[in-house]
């Protein structure tokens, strides 16, 4: 063979990276913010994310591939040891865990107790991540670096921001240094290997959790019937069902002739228009499935 030059670096580094801690640490808005695309959905919600999403991270010396876990808690509902089983399934073979507490609180009972739970995976090497360090004041994010420290003897403590961007480039370089040597995992231009499909029903389900009460996010799901491309035109429909477990809960979304729900439509489309390049026709319709999240038949056919 002539001329096919492939420059190996052997220095490369790629593997897996999973962040995890307490529900709105700020983990699915860092992977966002390392990822540079919207790939995890964010919300002030607790525990909205409910997939081990991947984003991929690509820099000149490895790849990274941040797998996103729900927050780790202890499960009330089937769903909630569904996420456990995902969370579990995911830390198993991972090459790093970034732990991550905010800057902002005190670290409490719930982060000692993840802690604890990575004595479970003794292979992955561990990092300790102080986030949202914009939200507080110096003297407060030296008191978490030096709480954080003395939880276990972490790889490396990185204090950052992904809103303020402060010292993400650092807490990469730090991640691809722990990575095994490794070719790429991924072609360069990949940075997500999640579905299409996947990816537009959690930006739909983003859509319908903002502005909604307390107990009403852990029963939204959300299903694609149909993605159509049009010949005709640059558009793209999209037929999804939104799921709730309660007739109130369906009128809460909905909202009074139907306002609530054009909100969410048009909230929705704005965000699913650039991640397609297309215009979307997008049609929710909004069903009841009584209390899904206990009913092991249900949860599968929703996709858990
Ligand atoms: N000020 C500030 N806020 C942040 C930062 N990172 C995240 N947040 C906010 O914290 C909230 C929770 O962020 P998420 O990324 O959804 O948290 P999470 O840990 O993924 O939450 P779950 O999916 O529930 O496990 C959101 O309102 C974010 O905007 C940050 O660096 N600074």
């Amino acid at each position: 063979m002539i001329g096919s030059e492939i420059v190996e670096d052997p220095d490369f580094r790629a593997g897996f990276v999973s962040f995890v801690g307490r529900p709105n640490v700020g983990k699915s808005t860092l992977t966002n913010a390392l990822v540079g695309e919207k790939v995890a959905i964010t919300s002030s919600k607790p525990q909205t994310t409910r997939r081990a999403i991947r984003g991929i991270v690509h820099r000149a010396d490895g790849q990274l591939i941040l797998v996103d876990t729900p927050g780790m808690h202890r499960p009330r509902t089937l769903l909630g040891e569904r996420l456990n089983a995902v969370v579990q399934d995911t830390l198993g073979d991972v090459d790093v865990i970034g732990f991550c507490v905010p800057a902002d609180e005190k670290l409490g009972p719930g982060d000692k107790f993840i802690n604890e739970q990575l004595d479970a995976f003794p292979r992955a090497k561990k990092i300790a991540i102080v986030t949202k360090i914009d939200a507080t004041s110096r003297p407060a994010v030296a008191e978490a670096l030096l709480a954080v420290s003395q939880l276990r003897d972490w790889e490396a403590i990185i204090p950052i921001s992904s809103t303020s961007n402060l010292q993400l480039d650092i807490l990469t370089a730090e991640l691809i240094k722990l990575l095994p040597k490794s070719e790429k995992l991924y072609p360069d231009d990949q940075k997500t290997d999640e579905g299409i499909e996947a990816r537009v029903s959690e930006l739909i389900r983003e859509a319908a959790l903002e502005g909604v009460q307390d107990e009403l996010p852990h029963s939204i799901a959300v299903t694609i019937d149909d993605m159509i491309e049009r010949d005709d035109r640059d558009l793209i429909e999209i037929y999804a069902n939104l799921f709730v477990e309660r007739d109130s809960q369906k009128g809460i979304i909905i909202g009074k002739s139907g306002a609530r729900l054009g909100e969410v439509g048009a909230r929705a489309r704005a965000s699913i228009e650039p991640l397609l390049g297309k215009q979307v026709f997008l049609s929710i319709r909004v069903k009841v499935a009584k209390d899904w999240q206990r009913d092991a038949k249900q949860l599968g056919r929703l996709g858990f």
